[in-house]
């Protein structure tokens, strides 16, 4: 669906981006990360045919941004950044017009415009002017507008940037819509907590460079090579402990007031022999389970010296 080949784009002899792979199928959300200046807006422009790249080779649905960009505009909807909506229009205004723009006539146009309305939540804002909506129905609004000509593909910038913590959750829930409608979405942010579950894949991006480029197991494995379980037992949790201490699969165990934290060295991933140690010791287990991924720390070990200039 997106294909990019070694992807570059120079200004003098400063690279905004440096080969840049991408093999993205129908469906996929790849949630493109990275610190300000990375590249994702670069990366974007071009393969929305709205930015030639010095070097390399991005392809949509099969055309190439050289020999079919028209074909490419028509299959995508690109939401840049920042846009503006004009002062005087009605946000059902804003939409007819573009919409007439993008060639959607007679009653069809009102009908397509309404449609997308309901779609990002913004019917009760039909008639009220654009420029009163809060950031995040202008960013909804904008997304209503690049969907009217029905994409296949979406390439979104930053749309929760700025947004306020329920903002960025209904902007979460209208990407998950958008997926579960089939759409292949190439979303940017600062942030993987933000995207991780909406997407599928990931690629981080700094430099112009993408240093991550896998689906989101994948790159979770990666950040966490080491499991860790918590263990609660019924009584004496040091005795438990000794108990764990014995075994050759644990790197350490540290107590906390209700259960252990119990780590376990790289690499093993079969631990079912420990609650069955436990309860031949005559311990009744109150609590077993391996402790999720904290995605802010994932995130900062993956990021971890990301935009600081060299
Ligand atoms: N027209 C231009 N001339 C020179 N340098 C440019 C130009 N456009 C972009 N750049 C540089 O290319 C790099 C990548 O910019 P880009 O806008 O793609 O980053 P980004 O990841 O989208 O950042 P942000 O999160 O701030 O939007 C930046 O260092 C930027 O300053």
């Amino acid at each position: 669906m997106i294909e990019t080949h070694d992807l570059t784009k120079k200004y003098g002899d400063f690279f905004a981006i440096k080969g840049i792979e991408l093999d993205l199928k129908q469906g996929d959300v790849f949630g493109f990360i990275g610190p300000n200046g990375a590249g994702k807006t670069t990366t974007m422009r071009i393969i929305a045919t709205l930015l030639n790249p010095t070097w390399g080779e991005a392809y949509v649905c099969g055309h190439s941004i050289y020999t079919n960009p028209k074909e490419i505009r028509r299959l995508v909807g690109y939401m840049p950044d920042f846009f503006g909506v004009y002062d005087d229009m009605k946000v059902i205004e804003y939409l007819e017009f573009f919409a007439a723009a993008y060639r959607i006539q007679g009653a069809k146009r009102r009908e397509v415009c309404d449609e997308m309305l309901n779609l990002v939540d913004l019917d009760f804002k039909r008639d009220a002017f654009a420029n009163t909506l809060s950031r995040g129905q202008t960013q909804r609004l904008g997304l209503a507008r690049v969907l009217l000509h029905d994409p296949q593909v979406l390439l979104l910038d930053e749309p929760a940037s700025g947004l306020d913590p329920r903002a960025r959750i209904e902007m979460r829930n209208l990407l998950k819509r958008l997926r579960d409608m089939g759409k292949t979405i190439i979303v940017s942010s600062h942030i993987l907590p933000e995207l991780a579950d909406v997407c599928n894949k990931i690629g981080i991006i700094d430099r112009g460079v993408m240093s991550v480029n896998a689906s989101v197991d994948e790159v979770m494995k990666q950040v966490r090579q080491k499991t860790v379980l918590h263990v609660g037992v019924a009584g004496d949790q040091e005795a438990a402990a000794k108990v764990l201490e014995g075994s050759e699969m644990i790197e350490s165990i540290e107590p906390r007031p209700t259960f252990l934290v119990v780590t376990l060295k790289e690499g093993i991933e079969d631990y079912s022999d420990l609650p069955t140690w436990l309860i031949q010791a005559g311990h009744k287990i109150t609590l077993f389970r391996e402790e999720e991924i904290n995605l802010e720390s994932a995130f900062m070990a993956l990021t971890k010296g990301m935009g600081k200039k060299t």
